[in-house]
């Protein structure tokens, strides 16, 4: 075989190929790199930030004018988006309002999303993160959650409770029937008080097998401990997360700038008082034999065993999750109730319709139960569309993401905070038709086709209870309590607006989530006498 020899000119283009090739050897790491970051998701788009402290100047100046809420949705509405990031210190935060986005967090990717932000509240409240709501993903919460799902929340344990929650049901329905006793034309009624004292009531009695930390009142109301105790409770939550700029700034910690700390601690102090000494004398009980048979949480908790038989659970761990379950319970049904009714007494056809589904389902000659509820889809859609409309927190509990993750087309650095809004996926004009009517009848569409009325919504058109591995275990109670306050309010009562009032003044507290003013309203007894003594 005859071998042809290269010409100068063929060498050289070998030569040429050959360091071109080894060059694209050599560099194509770092071009790739470069295409790849030129290619890279943007952060959501978002008020631009200062440097270091980010967007703190402005959330500073929002919270003294109106609300942290109110700025993030309106730049929100002003820049057309369903995602936002706002740079808080080195903290991104990233706000949600639009239920495909909060889906694609809450569900392709809850792993990634499940942990919680270390706040200067939230270690108050949980004792240093020992709880569930608080606690970052690790051990310590997966301990929790299992707690509170498989033994104080799970099905079994929800009908070992029944007659408990049949017991504050009865006496929500004596204390306002008390109420109607002030005079001829029926009773000056405080809904405020009389919701958030059966929540109070509900849970003091699950945990603790008790009503009252004092003597209570002779007409059924709360006394100065339960007063005191709700309130503690609802100081708490306002706190939780208020958007503290130490959170941000870690290294103001300690100087309490705003007061918050001292403020949390002040209410965790007063859960303590009463909490304290009743888990103690108990915890006493069960080591000294004397209590062997659980007939309340408190005993469930205590008389839980890891697999060598040891106790599961600390003492300090039982008095930092009861905090949580009194904080995790009471808030949200109380406020659906109050701005409930505030809502349907504005719309009597609506109320009407409510009240006419209680007489012909239950009837009036007993008082209604739970095993009602499933056909109660019209005092349900009542609470959901309040829940959608009025929700207790504008947010939910920031959930913290573990690594850097794409969503929705965006990029979101690990150890964002985010934060799903309850008022923006609600009130959100791409999905609800007059977003800021209260039209219960919206919720009743599928009825007809057999589907009941939940108060849970996991397709997050509205924020309930959540959902994923942070969604709240508390659904069945949380909702059992709602329905039953709605439904024994409705059913045993005339509402009326007092006489000087033409509607009900809907205003919002500055700042806060409630009524501007506590619903004061007449009540009157609807039932005959004897099924109030049923009550009783
Ligand atoms: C109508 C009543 C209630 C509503 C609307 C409600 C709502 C919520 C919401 C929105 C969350 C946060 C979800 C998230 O971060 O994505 C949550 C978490 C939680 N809720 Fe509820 N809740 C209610 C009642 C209760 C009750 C009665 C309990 C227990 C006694 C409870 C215990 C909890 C706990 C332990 C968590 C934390 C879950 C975790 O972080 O792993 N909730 N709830």
């Amino acid at each position: 075989m005859e071998i042809i020899p290269f010409t100068n000119m063929q060498s050289f283009s070998i030569l040429l190929v050959s360091i071109t090739f080894a060059l694209c050897y050599i560099f194509k790491p770092k071009w790739q790199a470069k295409l790849q970051k030129a290619k890279q998701p943007s952060l959501p788009p978002g008020p631009k930030p200062w440097p270091i402290v980010g967007n703190l100047p402005e959330l500073i100046k929002c919270k003294r004018k109106t609300s942290v809420s109110h700025w993030i949705h309106t730049f929100m509405k002003e820049m057309d988006t369903g995602i936002a990031c706002i740079r808080l210190g080195n903290v991104h935060v990233i706000p949600v309002t639009c239920p495909e986005i909060g889906l694609e967090f809450l569900r392709k990717h809850d792993a990634v999303f499940a942990s919680r932000p270390l706040t200067m509240a939230s270690g108050v409240l949980s004792k240093g993160h020992l709880t569930t709501i608080f606690s970052p993903l690790g051990d310590q919460w997966k301990k929790m959650r299992r707690v509170m799902a498989s033994e104080v929340l799970s099905q079994e344990r929800h009908r070992w409770l029944y007659e408990k929650r049949v017991e504050e049901a009865n006496n929500l329905v004596c204390y306002v029937h008390n109420q109607c006793r002030s005079g001829d034309g029926g009773g000056l009624v405080n809904l405020r008080v009389a919701s958030r004292h059966y929540c109070g009531n509900m849970m003091r009695k699950l945990v603790f097998n008790r009503r009252y930390f004092g003597e209570g009142k002779a007409d059924g109301g709360p006394g100065f401990e339960e007063e005191e105790h709700v309130k503690a409770i609802f100081t708490s939550l306002a706190h939780v997360y208020s958007f503290c700029i130490s959170d941000y700034l870690p290294f103001l910690r300690g100087l309490d700038l705003e007061g918050h700390e001292k403020i949390v601690e002040e209410a965790t102090m007063v859960m303590d008082k009463y909490h304290s000494p009743i888990i103690e004398d108990r915890i006493q009980q069960w080591r000294d034999g004397k209590t062997n048979e659980p007939q309340d949480l408190l005993d469930v908790m205590i008389s839980l065993t890891d697999d060598n038989g040891a106790p599961l659970l600390s003492t300090n761990e039982i008095k930092a999750q009861i905090n949580e379950i009194m904080i995790a319970s009471v808030d949200n049904p109380s406020n659906a109730l109050e701005w409930g009714f505030a809502e349907m007494l504005n719309r009597p056809e609506t109320l009407q319709k409510a009240i006419d589904e209680l007489d012909n389902i239950v009837g009036r000659d007993r008082l209604v139960q739970e095993y009602d509820f499933s056909q109660l889809n019209n005092v349900k859609a009542c609470a959901r569309e309040t829940f959608r409309l009025h929700p207790i927190a504008p947010f939910n509990p920031s959930h913290v993401s573990v690594c850097d993750t794409i969503v929705g087309d965006y990029f979101i650095p690990k150890d964002s905070h985010v934060i799903l809004s309850r008022e923006g996926l609600g009130q959100n004009p791409k999905v609800w038709d007059k977003p800021y009517e209260f039209k219960p009848e919206r919720h009743l569409q599928n009825c007809n086709k057999g589907e009941e009325v939940v108060l849970a919504e996991p397709g997050l058109q509205l924020f309930t209870f959540g959902r994923g591995r942070r969604g709240c275990p508390g659904v069945v109670l949380g909702s059992c309590m709602t329905i039953m306050m709605f439904a024994r309010l409705l059913q045993g009562f005339e509402w009326n607006i007092l006489t000087h009032q033409e509607t009900i003044d809907l205003s919002q507290g500055k700042g806060v989530p409630s009524l501007a003013k506590p619903l004061l309203v007449v009540a009157k007894p609807r039932l005959p006498p004897n099924v109030y003594s049923l009550a009783g």
